[in-house]
């Protein structure tokens, strides 16, 4: 993105009572808050979401629109702010407290959901006059959301979507990895929300059709209705688990591994877990996070699956007897799943893409000698970066010479989804391949995997 959004780091959050209890006010006021801490802060939103008491407080449906407008303001973040660039004579100050934020949110519910500009309007007024901070600027706030309900179509003319709300080192690095082309089919793919894929136990067209959803990927099932998992024929029966058409991926790239001993190394909350015991696999479950592995369990209960789990910092984890078969899912700057987590492109930076790969490239000559020679080795990433993906599987094969040889992929193995092969044999699938053949079956998480021998 060209322009930097105006920042507006040190909120007073501090609220006049009685304006607190005006319908929606609450949700606009979680919105603003959550949205703030997120980009200013740079704090992944999962976490806010589940820290803000009022967010926690609010009821289903209102938590949801609190989310969508999370959503909107952050996929839209550079837009809004080219828009509000073009509505200011000057930047805000610093120490204003809340006041870009609400303006952010304002201009998402205006702009991107369907949501009337008066509703929109006069709770981002409320909230700056409640706000001690940015009380001064309630006069601004109403005069620059009502300019752009007025002057809507020239004041969003001509905004060049893709490179605004994308950073510009990650459009940088799309660029010179993927071409120019691409790189704006990903940012695009961006804009759009994730569709829920399952990996089903067994027979994806049957539970296709009961569930009303459509075969993808290799095997997935994508749901086309929206709703909790939990109320879903099969969830309790744990005949399925949420997973993306792209991420059951890597696990396939193993083989059959019935009877096998296989180490899932960073495993939780277990989706890959979870597919290597359902083939059969004696599986080993290492995660460094104790409650995400609690997560893991909870999910394995639920499947009926039995694995050992281990909570360990892999780079210190010693077997006491080579594996088969390992499965290493790195931790990652996690940019191949911005349409789910839009808060990423914000909250990373290219230092964390350096930092990481240092910890994949410890962990990865790690797996050299947890596996019996002649044993598999599938190393992956949910990242679009290549020093995080292709790089790294390059690096791995030239210090580990002689040791490990790469096997490449056939796309016979994935379900024929060719475009996601690279010509050296790597997995690499981007938001803007297509998954189905449905008109709406686009897009899977952006993922990385190379395959290894060890001789
Ligand atoms: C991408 S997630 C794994 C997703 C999981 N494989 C799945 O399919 O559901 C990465 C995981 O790596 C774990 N992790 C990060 N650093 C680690 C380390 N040094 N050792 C072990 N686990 C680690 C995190 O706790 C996190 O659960």
């Amino acid at each position: 993105m060209n322009k930097r959004p105006h920042t507006n780091p040190k909120p007073s959050g501090e609220l006049a009572p009685e304006t607190s209890h005006k319908p929606g006010f609450a949700v606009r006021k979680a919105a603003a808050d959550i949205l703030g801490n997120v980009v200013h802060k740079r704090r992944p939103l999962d976490g806010e979401l589940e820290a803000h008491s009022g967010f926690r407080q609010l009821a289903a449906n209102d938590r949801a629109l609190a989310r969508a407008i999370i959503g909107a303001a952050l996929r839209h973040r550079g837009e809004i702010s080219e828009i509000l660039d073009r509505l200011l004579d000057r930047s805000i100050p610093e120490k204003t407290g809340r006041v870009v934020d609400i303006l952010h949110v304002a201009i998402a519910q205006m702009l991107f959901l369907d949501i009337p500009d008066r509703a929109a309007v006069s709770l981002a007024v409320d909230h700056a006059a409640a706000d001690r901070r940015a009380r001064p600027y309630k006069g601004l706030v109403n005069g620059v959301l009502r300019r752009l309900g007025r002057e809507r179509d020239e004041v969003t003319a001509d905004l060049e979507a893709d490179s605004l709300n994308t950073p510009d080192w990650l459009l940088e690095n799309w660029r010179s990895a993927y071409g120019e082309e691409t790189a704006g089919a990903i940012a695009r793919a961006h804009q759009g929300e994730a569709g829920l894929d399952l990996t089903v136990k067994s027979d994806p067209e049957g539970w296709a059709k009961k569930l009303e959803g459509e075969v993808v990927g290799a095997g997935s099932v994508r749901l086309t209705r929206k709703g909790p998992v939990e109320a879903l024929e099969g969830f309790e029966a744990g005949e399925w688990w949420v997973q993306d058409a792209a991420a059951a991926l890597p696990a396939r790239l193993l083989g059959d591994v019935r009877g096998l001993t296989a180490a899932d190394i960073c495993a939780a909350p277990g989706g890959k877990t979870a597919q290597l015991a359902a083939a059969g696999a004696e599986v080993t479950a290492v995660d460094i996070s104790r409650n995400r592995l609690k997560r893991l369990e909870a999910n394995m209960a639920r499947l009926g699956l039995s694995v050992t789990t281990v909570a360990a910092d892999a780079r210190a984890f010693e077997p006491q007897e080579p594996f088969d078969v390992i499965l290493l899912d790195a931790p990652c700057s996690a940019t191949g799943t911005i349409r789910r987590h839009p808060d990423v492109p914000w909250i990373k930076q290219a230092y964390d893409v350096e930092k990481l790969s240092e910890i994949q490239r410890d962990l990865l000559d790690r797996t050299v000698s947890w596996v019996k020679p002649g044993g598999l080795i599938v190393y992956c990433t949910c990242s679009l970066e290549p020093q995080e993906g292709e790089a790294q599987a390059a690096a791995f094969v030239e210090r580990q010479s002689g040791k490990v040889g790469l096997v490449p992929i056939d796309p016979k193995e994935i379900g024929g989804l060719g475009d996601c092969v690279t010509k050296e044999g790597y997995l690499r699938c981007l938001p803007c391949h297509k998954a189905g053949t449905a008109a709406e079956s686009t897009g899977m998480d952006g993922f990385f995997a190379a395959r290894f021998r060890r001789f």
